[in-house]
């Protein structure tokens, strides 16, 4: 068998939730992060990392990319190799867009084809859910597309959600960090009936509401009463955000992932409007966003 020397792994940025799936629904969408792992013949660790906010990025054995790479290595029971790794930043950091999926889902899948291949996508897929502790983000960052999972009895069914077309991802990402686990701390460990009810029905809306682009259902959809009540007061301007992409046209808005980035879904005709409204909301409340029409992604984590 011939040994590969270098790997590089693009891998997108994901929006998990959409509002009412808190921890079982995401997307993957059309920005991404690129991994380049060059084995070496001797030493330990090198990590470059270019693009922007790369000095917060961690460059020692700490690095979240290397740890995936390093548990990848532990779990075929082998010895990794002495590697450099070169990071190219399209995905910012720690702002609701999957970036610690990126690095989980790089890091194995670039370890697994420098152990040439001994897992399958499904044994490094679970991997990548048990590293991540959900598997809204890492599923579609590495296979694409808007996904569904759900435990049953063997393991994780994973299933495709339809897009329709018309439907586009406006992200507006302010220039402040929220980490997950801070905003999962905000959140009560009970729900009441009501509110189990609440969402089981609007997910199941918003699912035919993706579906079909039929936009009094994606209006009703993007409600939610499990995390977003209780993640709005750790972002600024929510309220000022929501109601301005929803009069300039969006069917709503929801956080993306953990926040603090706000993704409206607009049809076509009215992305534009949407996003120009989305930055001069949150000027207004004095916080700077970069605010970007994206579209979803559908290749996930692709090996050079
Ligand atoms: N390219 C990367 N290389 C190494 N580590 C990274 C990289 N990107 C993110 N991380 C790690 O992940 C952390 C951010 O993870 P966190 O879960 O808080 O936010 P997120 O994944 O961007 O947001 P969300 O999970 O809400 O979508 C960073 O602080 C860093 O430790
Ligand atoms: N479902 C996760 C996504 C962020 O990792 C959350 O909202 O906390």
């Amino acid at each position: 068998m011939s040994v590969i020397s270098s790997v590089t792994v693009n891998v997108p940025a994901t929006t998990a939730n959409l509002g009412p799936g808190f921890d079982c629904i995401g997307a993957a969408l059309t920005l991404c992060n690129q991994f380049k792992f060059t084995r070496l013949d001797e030493g330990g660790l090198t990590i470059h990392v270019t693009g922007a906010e790369a000095e917060r990025v961690q460059t020692d054995e700490s690095n979240l990319l290397y740890q995936a790479f390093l548990k990848l290595y532990q779990y075929i029971d082998q010895t990794p190799p002495p590697v450099k790794i070169e990071i190219v930043l399209g995905v910012p950091l720690a702002r609701g867009l999957g970036s610690s999926a990126t690095a989980i889902v790089g890091g194995l899948v670039a370890a697994n084809q420098l152990a040439g291949e001994p897992l399958s996508q499904v044994q490094v897929m679970e991997i990548a859910i048990a590293m991540e502790g959900h598997p809204d983000n890492v599923v579609p960052a590495f296979i694409g597309g808007c996904r569904l999972a759900a435990t049953s009895d063997v393991g994780w069914e994973i299933c495709d959600v339809p897009w329709h077309e018309s439907i586009v991802p406006v992200v507006a990402i302010p220039n402040f960090e929220l980490s997950t686990s801070e905003a999962r701390r905000v959140l009560p460990t009970e729900f009441s009936r009501a509110d189990a009810i609440f969402n089981t029905a609007h997910l199941g809306l918003l699912l035919r509401g993706l579906e079909t682009g039929k936009g009094e259902w994606l209006r009703a959809a993007l409600q939610d009463k499990l995390h977003q009540p209780y993640r709005k007061a750790l972002i600024p301007g929510y309220d000022a955000v929501n109601t301005a992409a929803v009069a300039a046209g969006a069917y709503g808005m929801v956080i993306s992932g953990a926040g603090p980035t706000l993704l409206a879904l607009a049809d076509v005709a009215h992305s534009s409007d949407v996003e120009l409204a989305m930055a001069s909301a949150w000027k207004t409340s004095g916080i700077d966003a970069v605010v970007r029409s994206l579209a979803l992604d559908t290749q996930g984590a692709t090996i050079l």
